[in-house]
């Protein structure tokens, strides 16, 4: 297992002009005026500084959490050939599993075909994609043919709405946040148009990245949409692209989520939000042996409703020609990033 990690910074991450700082999100749900308010302060200026945040009381139980990360584990834990007939199929739809298929990462022996893995850099990872139910043409893709599976289904079924709340709540403080009014978001966030994403990098040999200073977990990116929510498990490895372009470790914070806003957010703050480019690499403790532990994590993309416009907000600029994009459509703008990545 996972030897153990160093402390947990309660106080966020401070390196390198990179500020990520812990922020209460029951002062927010529960406090008084004056707390909502600075809280909602605090959280739009994190995400206009780093575009990144750690949310403590978020509402979810850690116990939720927990579960959800079992019933992960269980499911990549099944056969490749059943995880492959889930298989992810297209960028309209993004559900469905999608492999590494880690038996070539963790158990390759032939020596050319480490060396074409190793050359291209690929992400050491398998994922399952789940969208919102109930959208037609776009089943997701459940293991729901036995009684683990069924488990599973139910649990991440309701993950999926706990997590759709969660959304709504945090766009309603950054709303405060930039002097809207509260549910001014609700009509983008009320539709649940997300995709929770369940995250598996297998263990690795330590010399992947002894051998290869480019080897990722994850390669290097930022988010589509408005807001993701990062369950991360205490390996660590997520690494956040600080303002003097060096990169800082994220460190795991326990019963917290990190929260970054994406590109679409960016976008329609007109580039006063921030979105930051991350990654996951391997974890910062080393091993006795010679392989570094596996590590999950649970992100869930939010994106305004995909039958929304989406231009730059009020008070992000000054005069029309300020706008640095033009109006475009939720929906299509996330089938395009999409499209160009699978
Ligand atoms: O696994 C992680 O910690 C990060 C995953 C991530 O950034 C993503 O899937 O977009
Ligand atoms: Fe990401």
């Amino acid at each position: 297992m996972a030897s153990t990690p160093p402390p947990a910074p309660a106080t966020g991450v401070e390196e390198d002009g990179l500020s990520i700082p812990v922020i209460d999100f029951s002062l927010f749900l529960h406090g008084d005026e004056s707390s909502k308010q600075s809280t909602a302060k605090a959280m739009l200026n994190a995400f206009q500084k780093s575009g990144f945040l750690y949310l403590s009381n978020s509402g979810i139980s850690p116990e939720t959490v927990k579960t959800v990360f079992i019933q992960s584990a269980k499911f990549f834990d099944r056969p490749e050939e059943e995880k492959d007939a889930l298989a992810w199929d297209r960028p309209e739809s993004n559900r469905g599993y999608v492999a590494f298929g880690r038996e070539k990462v963790t158990q390759a022996t032939d020596p050319e075909e480490i060396k074409r893995l190793r050359a291209s850099n690929p992400d050491y990872k398998e994922t399952l994609e789940i969208g919102r139910e109930g959208v037609e043409g776009s089943p997701n893709h459940w293991p729901d043919y036995d009684e683990p599976g069924k488990e599973f289904t139910k649990v991440m079924k309701a993950f999926h709405l706990t997590c759709k709340n969660l959304h709504i709540q945090f766009m309603r403080a950054i709303a405060v946040g930039m002097g809207f009014p509260e549910t001014f978001f609700d009509e983008y966030t009320k539709g649940g148009d997300n995709n929770l994403r369940l995250l598996h990098y297998p263990q690795l040999l330590k010399s992947v990245f002894k051998d290869n200073t480019e080897a990722v977990r994850a390669g290097h990116h930022s988010d589509y949409g408005s807001v993701t929510l990062l369950f991360q498990d205490a390996v660590g490895g997520l690494e956040v692209k600080s303002p003097q372009n060096t990169w800082v470790r994220a460190t795991p914070v326990p019963d917290t989520i990190v929260i970054n806003a994406g590109d679409l957010l960016a976008r329609w703050s007109n580039d006063t939000i921030k979105s930051t480019n991350h990654r996951v690499v391997q974890p910062p403790c080393e091993p006795e042996s010679d392989m570094y532990p596996e590590r999950y994590s649970v992100a869930y993309f939010c994106n305004p409703d995909f039958d929304k416009l989406i231009e730059a907000l009020p008070g992000t600029y000054a005069t029309d020609a300020d706008k640095k994009y033009p109006a475009i459509n939720s929906g299509n703008y996330l089938t395009q990033r999409l499209a160009a990545t699978y």
